[in-house]
Formats: C-alpha cells, sequence, structure tokens
C-alpha cells in the first residue's frame, strides 16, 4: 500500500532555523495550522494549551529583554553572545509559542494536560510543513526560567512545550540519524520484574 501521509511522516524533518526565511504563512494559513493543531486528543476537553504569535518587530524587542536579562542574571556578556541573545526570536520570520496552560481538575492530571500540549506542537509543525514552511521547535534557556516565561506572554502556571520557528524553505532539511525502530518494539511478555 502505498499513502502520501505515511510518506509524508517517514521523510519529515527540521529546518534549521537560520535558512527560515519570509514569507511566512499568511494568516489565514495560520489560522488553518492552529486549527489542526487544536484538534489532538485532549482528555476532559480542557484545552490545556495555547498559543503566542511572534512576528514583527516585536522579535526585536523580546531580543533586547532577552538579552537584558540574560545580563542580570550572568552579568556583561561577551558581544558574539549578546547578539544570540538580540537575534533570538528574529531568525525566523515566525515563531509560535506552543503554551501548556493547565486547568484545575480533580481527576485528570496535569502531565496529561502537558502531553496534548505537545501534541498539538507536532500537529502544528506537521500542518505547517503540509503547506510547504520548514519548521524548527526549540525551547532554550529562556523557557527554564520565570522571568524568561514572563517576559514572553506566559502567566506563572503555564509552561513553555516549544516555540516552533517557521518560514519558506526550500531546502531538504536537517537529516539525521534515526532510530532502529527494531529495538524500540517487542510483543507484551508480562509484568515488570526489575
Ligand atoms: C521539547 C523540545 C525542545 C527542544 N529544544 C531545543 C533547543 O532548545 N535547542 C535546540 O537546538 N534544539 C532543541 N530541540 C531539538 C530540535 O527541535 C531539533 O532540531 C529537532 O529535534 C530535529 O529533529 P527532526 O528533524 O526529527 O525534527 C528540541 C526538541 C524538543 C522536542
Amino acid at each position: 500500500m502505498t499513502s502520501p501521509i505515511i510518506d509524508f511522516l517517514l521523510t519529515r524533518n527540521s529546518a534549521p532555523i537560520p535558512e527560515l526565511r519570509a514569507p511566512a504563512p499568511s494568516d489565514g494559513e495560520i489560522a488553518t495550522i492552529l486549527a489542526a493543531a487544536s484538534r489532538v486528543p485532549d482528555h476532559g476537553r480542557l484545552e490545556p494549551w495555547r498559543f503566542i504569535l511572534y512576528r514583527g518587530d516585536v522579535r526585536n524587542e523580546i531580543g533586547k529583554k532577552l538579552a537584558e536579562l540574560a545580563e542580570r542574571r550572568e552579568g556583561p556578556l561577551p558581544e558574539g553572545r549578546r547578539n544570540q541573545e538580540l537575534a533570538r526570536f528574529s531568525r525566523a520570520p515566525l515563531v509560535i509559542g506552543v503554551v501548556s496552560s493547565p486547568k484545575e481538575h480533580p481527576k485528570i492530571p496535569g502531565w496529561e494536560m502537558f502531553l496534548s500540549g505537545g501534541m498539538a506542537a507536532m500537529n502544528l509543525i506537521t500542518a505547517a510543513n503540509a503547506l510547504g514552511y520548514g519548521t524548527n521547535m526549540i525551547t532554550n534557556w529562556y523557557s527554564d526560567v520565570e522571568e524568561g516565561r514572563a517576559l514572553l506572554g506566559l502567566a506563572p502556571h503555564e509552561r513553555v512545550v516549544g516555540f516552533i520557528h517557521i518560514g519558506s524553505y526550500d531546502g531538504a532539511g536537517q537529516e539525521r540519524p534515526r532510530p532502529d525502530v527494531a529495538k524500540l518494539y517487542a510483543d507484551y511478555t508480562g509484568p515488570w520484574e526489575g
């Protein structure tokens, strides 16, 4: 059996962020991408995620704030590192933050909500790729720092699933070794015995 969707899934990969160029997806394409991202398993229909779009000048403003935050935490930065922070969100024409936004629930644990966010991120990536765009999802140091998350627009109870960098891309992607899948599965043989 042949399936273009299976072929697509078996060849997908990420693009190098510096090679993502304008144009970014249009507003209509972004709405399509986010509709796909929202159509994921979500125990209890809690919608425990949301999306933040970083595009235009705001990307440079964020870079300045990240450089300031890095300097507050680490002291004066060498020029190369400072430039790296300044450019964090401006390398691709569009960055979509996938934010895990857990809801209070008596039965559904927070980790399930976080996993649903991971699924949303993967659907987002797949949809953007299906529309012909290159993508690369990163988290980076500011995702693990409360002040970093706050300046990027997250509330204290929220966490970063990933910042998905999106842009036009005509390369072949970053190929890397893939798992030996045959080693990753087996039939069930009984309870774990240590
Ligand atoms: C949750 C998550 C966070 C990541 N954060 C980073 C990161 O901060 N920096 C980085 O260089 N790569 C990061 N990566 C890896 C990139 O996404 C990487 O380019 C990608 O895994 C390549 O694999 P692919 O070609 O199968 O998409 C992260 C991946 C995941 C799943």
